[in-house]
């Protein structure tokens, strides 16, 4: 009897241990990556949609920006295009530009929004194209001095806030396809993780969070200890010395271009984890990687 009582106040402990994070958070917005391999096992997508859902319901804003890789190399097999490649970077062709934006769109952005509803979310799935949300311009990639032309991968020229901004504050949850859309209306295929980094910067986002599928940032790659929390400084010094790796790379440049236009803090956490959107918002420890200014 006793005993149950005594996992009964560990519970009010735990939501009591939540309190100031949920004060501190209530009304602002958190812009949430979710990336490609993440979002692969249907037992972790459940559980990071949860995670959104009740974040909304306790009044946070979050907005998700999701890739969509695997989804796109899948269907591209299926259709048998083949991909160029120029200096080991992926080409995007017209027809592949083609083939994922209908599956970024068409299938991933639709599964995200279906699965939120299904938990009682409100979910609305956009793309950069929807009210000119992600105004963008082609990309040129430059590999020693080189100019390299990759087709549609296009960069943010301008966020439209106002479309976020409207449904965030609103009883809606965002979920943004990474499409882009250049003055002449072609569509650019852009790097998710730089897409959540420029949204979050445009609705001045308390939060940035980026769900990766490694264990995070670690001083040593060989240890398992992950860092905790790190400085920007500290950040870029390690990219320096290539102790951090390419993938992870655009996720900590976003959180410090997120971090030097006014979000207030920025996280790399390991999507396996269950439930790691609500472990490293509502503990005082976390389970991820903090960067800060
Ligand atoms: N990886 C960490 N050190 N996380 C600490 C998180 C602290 C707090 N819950 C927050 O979201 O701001």
């Amino acid at each position: 009897m006793y005993e149950e009582m005594d996992t009964l106040i560990e519970k009010a402990s735990i939501l009591i241990e939540a309190l100031p994070y949920i004060q501190k958070l209530y009304g602002k917005t958190v812009v949430i990556k979710y990336g490609g391999n993440a979002m692969i096992n249907e037992k972790l997508k459940n559980w990071v949609m949860e995670d959104i859902t009740l974040l909304k319901y306790i009044g946070v804003n979050p907005i998700v920006v999701h890739g969509g890789g695997p989804d796109i190399n899948s269907v591209l097999k299926k259709l048998k295009v083949e991909s160029q490649f120029v200096n080991g970077l992926r080409v995007t062709d017209m027809q592949t530009m083609e083939v994922a934006q209908m599956v970024l769109v068409g299938k991933t952005n639709k599964e995200l929004v279906s699965m939120l509803n299904q938990k009682g979310g409100k979910a609305i799935g956009i793309c950069g194209i929807d009210g000119n949300l992600i105004q963008a311009r082609k990309h040129y990639e430059y590999v020693n001095g080189e100019k390299i032309d990759l087709g549609y991968v296009g960069e943010v020229v301008s966020i439209n806030a106002k479309v976020l901004e409207m449904l965030a504050k609103d009883e809606y949850i965002p979920v943004v396809a990474p499409i882009g859309v250049g003055e002449d209306g072609t569509s650019y295929n852009i790097n998710a993780d730089t897409v959540a980094a420029e949204i979050a910067k445009a609705i001045k986002a308390e939060k940035l969070m980026f769900m990766t599928d490694v264990e995070g940032l670690k001083y040593d790659k060989n240890s398992k200890e992950i860092i905790s929390a790190i400085s920007a400084d500290e950040v870029l010094k390690m990219i320096d010395e290539g102790k951090i790796d390419g993938g992870m790379i655009p996720k900590v440049l976003g959180c410090i271009d997120a971090l030097k236009h006014g979000v207030n803090r920025t996280h790399i956490l390991d999507g396996r984890i269950p439930h790691c959107i609500l472990l490293e918002i509502f503990t005082d420890k976390g389970i991820g990687t903090m960067i800060h200014l």
